[in-house]
């Protein structure tokens, strides 16, 4: 059958069905990091995976070590009693039948196989008992190594800079560890075969040397076509799973839209679930075909291998009966070692399989260590220099900003001053830097060149989960918060203890109150469907919550880009007045909106365009200006309305 994936020659395509180029213009290849596996994993030989297997198991006993020393430690021990249990039980099944084929009555030579044959049973209960130790500890370490790997990973990950996540290369990186995370759970399992299956091999390998020279040779004939088969097949399976993943992947995107809710209407109102379905029949027809193909592959292999092995196990018995007849070993012997080769070949032919996997999830747990180290080297560093309290006042002198990746700069060569307890406002047509230079403001991102000055102390050298605690941030892609409406707005300030009356304030001067009265359970309501006490908020009641949150932060500088986008006009209105009076007790506002009838009564406005600031001033300022680009946006926004500005008659 014609290889899928030819050897050592890049990527082979898999068939692409109509479906899919109509659906996705071609194949949909993930952009995800494990891709990356693909080529070095099925490139290594045999060899170098047993090569590499001390360290991998090294990972694994380190990660052990450090959360839980007595199961690693009951572990390892257990299968070492196994393996040697294994081998004084062929030693015993010796002596019971050299007893047994021994000359003289019955009777007596059951009398003489008893002692050998209790000894059997001890070593047996004996191993029962250790498996069952080495179950239990390896169950008690695999949550706890998975646990600290994960909250590890995670840790790291919340405290990365946001620039760096900006990074492709980096986001890349740190995605890829995500999947690491479940590798080192598994790789404990597959440590604990592993040595099990290699003590059990050392084990039944000695008591043959033990028993004749010669057998030990015969018995890696017989176990090596089986490893070649559980490898040759292992590897077929994970080559079909990785070039038919998108496939697969594409399956799962068609059968979720066809069932999700956001969907539901187009569904049916357009017939798009007729083409779904299609779409779904059609490409599962083709996965079918490739796993045809696997099952036919895999039944000639594993043919092929059992065929070898049985003509190596034909010879070995062979040499076995030469031996017996030759008289050059007694029947007992050749009794003993037919059990010990068949204990052994099974050993074998499971410490390949483990070992295969082990290597898999091996590279999957090395990005877990990439991922962690450079989260680490891009950490928001711990520390620096205080802030004057309270802040006066935020200068940005000659700031630039380029993303990472970006041809050009998002900001380019801007300043500005914020004064505190003011409303500034930040306008300017979409993609002209507003977002961009509210992240620079608020210490989410670090200048390119230029400085971000919180009464003289750079951005750069503050500290900055001392300039976080100061400031309150509503973006316009909120995080929606799958808890109770209580918890989204307590999230606000997550490190602090829980304020009703806080809350109640927050609520009452974001309307949050009259959503949340609403609610089937008040405040304990789940603000997500398909949950008990779930219930769905419209996108303005979002909006109020999100508003509540930012303002249950109470802190001295507030961000809001876009606060009023989905609200009813009535509430827009009132939400605007609502962050004018936040500036009564010092509070700076600092406002990105389109709604230019907002900025009106803004204490300064600061304009963009491309990344630069062209005007700057308050609203009647801006509207003197002829030709002015805050005047012409204005004058567009009150056209839609029949009014004009007084302001722009001079
Ligand atoms: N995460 C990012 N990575 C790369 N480029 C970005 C990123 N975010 C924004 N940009 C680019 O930076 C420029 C400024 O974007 P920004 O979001 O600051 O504009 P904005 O004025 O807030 O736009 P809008 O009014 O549409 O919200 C745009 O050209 C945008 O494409």
């Amino acid at each position: 059958m014609k290889r899928l994936w030819p050897k050592r020659r890049g990527r082979p395509q898999i068939p692409v069905s109509e479906t899919e180029k109509t659906l996705f213009g071609g194949a949909l290849r993930y952009d995800k990091p494990y891709v990356q596996h693909e080529l070095p994993l099925l490139r290594l030989s045999f060899w170098a995976m047993a090569r590499e297997l001390p360290r991998m198991i090294g990972l694994v006993v380190r990660a052990a070590w450090a959360v839980d020393r007595p199961a690693l430690l009951a572990v390892v021990g257990a299968e070492v009693g196994i393996g040697l249990s294994g081998a004084f039980g062929l030693l015993a099944t010796n002596r019971v039948l050299v007893a047994l084929f021994a000359d003289g009555p019955t009777p007596d030579r059951l009398r003489q196989a008893l002692p050998a044959l209790l000894a059997i049973t001890v070593v047996t209960a004996l191993s029962a008992v250790l498996a069952a130790v080495s179950v239990a500890a390896a169950a008690r370490l695999e949550p706890q190594v998975e646990r600290e790997a994960t909250a590890r990973y995670y840790r790291l990950a919340a405290r990365v800079e946001l620039s760096a996540l900006e990074d492709k290369d980096f986001h890349r990186k740190l995605d890829a560890g995500r999947f690491g995370t479940d590798s080192v759970r598994r790789m404990i399992g597959n440590s604990v075969a592993v040595i099990n299956a290699m003590i059990g091999l050392i084990a039944a390998g000695s008591v043959l040397t033990l028993l004749h020279p010669a057998l030990l040779p015969m018995l890696a004939l017989i176990a090596a076509p089986k490893g070649w088969g559980a490898v040759r097949t292992a590897r077929r399976r994970h080559e079909s799973i990785h070039l038919w993943i998108e496939h697969r992947r594409a399956i799962g995107v068609l059968t979720h839209d066809l069932t999700a809710q956001h969907t539901a209407a187009e569904i049916r109102a357009h017939g798009a679930g007729r083409l779904l379905n299609r779409a779904y029949a059609d490409m599962s027809a083709t996965l079918e075909v490739e796993q045809k193909r696997l099952a036919h592959a895999k039944g000639g292999t594993l043919l092929v291998a059992s065929g070898l092995s049985g003509i190596a196990a034909l010879g070995t018995y062979g040499t076995l009966w030469a031996l017996l007849t030759a008289g050059g070993m007694p029947l007992a012997v050749g009794g003993t070692a037919v059990i010990a080769i068949r204990t052994a070949s099974a050993d074998l032919t499971s410490l390949v399989l483990q070992v295969n996997r082990l290597y898999e999830e091996a590279l999957y747990l090395h990005d877990l260590d990439v991922s962690c180290r450079e989260s680490a080297k891009h950490a928001i560093p711990a520390g620096g220099l205080p802030l004057p309290e309270p802040t006066r006042e935020i200068r940005v002198e000659r700031l630039t900003f380029t993303y990472p990746g970006n041809p050009a700069p998002s900001l380019e060569d801007v300043s500005l001053t914020i004064p505190a307890g003011r409303v500034v406002a930040l306008v300017g047509d979409n993609g002209s830097g507003k977002t961009t230079l509210s992240k620079l403001v608020t210490g989410l991102l670090l200048p390119t060149s230029g400085q971000v000055l919180w009464d003289g102390v750079d951005t750069r050298e503050a500290d900055r989960d001392a300039l976080f605690d100061r400031v309150a941030i509503l973006t316009q892609d909120f995080p929606h918060w799958a808890m109770t409406a209580r918890a989204n707005i307590y999230i606000g300030r997550a490190d602090g203890v829980p304020d009703a009356g806080r809350l109640d304030r927050a609520a009452a001067e974001s309307g949050a109150d009259e959503v949340v009265a609403a609610l089937p359970h008040g405040w304990d309501s789940l603000v997500i469907k398909g949950y008990e006490r779930g219930t769905q908020v419209s996108g303005g009641q979002w909006q109020k919550l999100a508003n509540a949150r930012t303002r249950y932060r109470e802190a001295p500088l507030v961000v809001v880009d876009e606060p009023t986008s989905a609200l009813d006009p009535i509430a827009e209105i009132a939400a605007f007045q609502a962050l004018r009076e936040m500036t009564a007790d010092g509070t700076t506002v600092l406002l990105i909106t389109h709604r230019l009838a907002a900025t009106a009564t803004a204490d300064v406005i600061y304009v963009l365009d491309e990344g630069r600031l062209i005007e700057q001033g308050d609203h009647a300022a801006l509207m003197r200006l002829p030709g002015g680009h805050y005047r012409e946006m204005y004058e567009a926004q009150a056209a839609q309305y029949g009014i004009r500005d007084p302001a722009s008659a001079a």
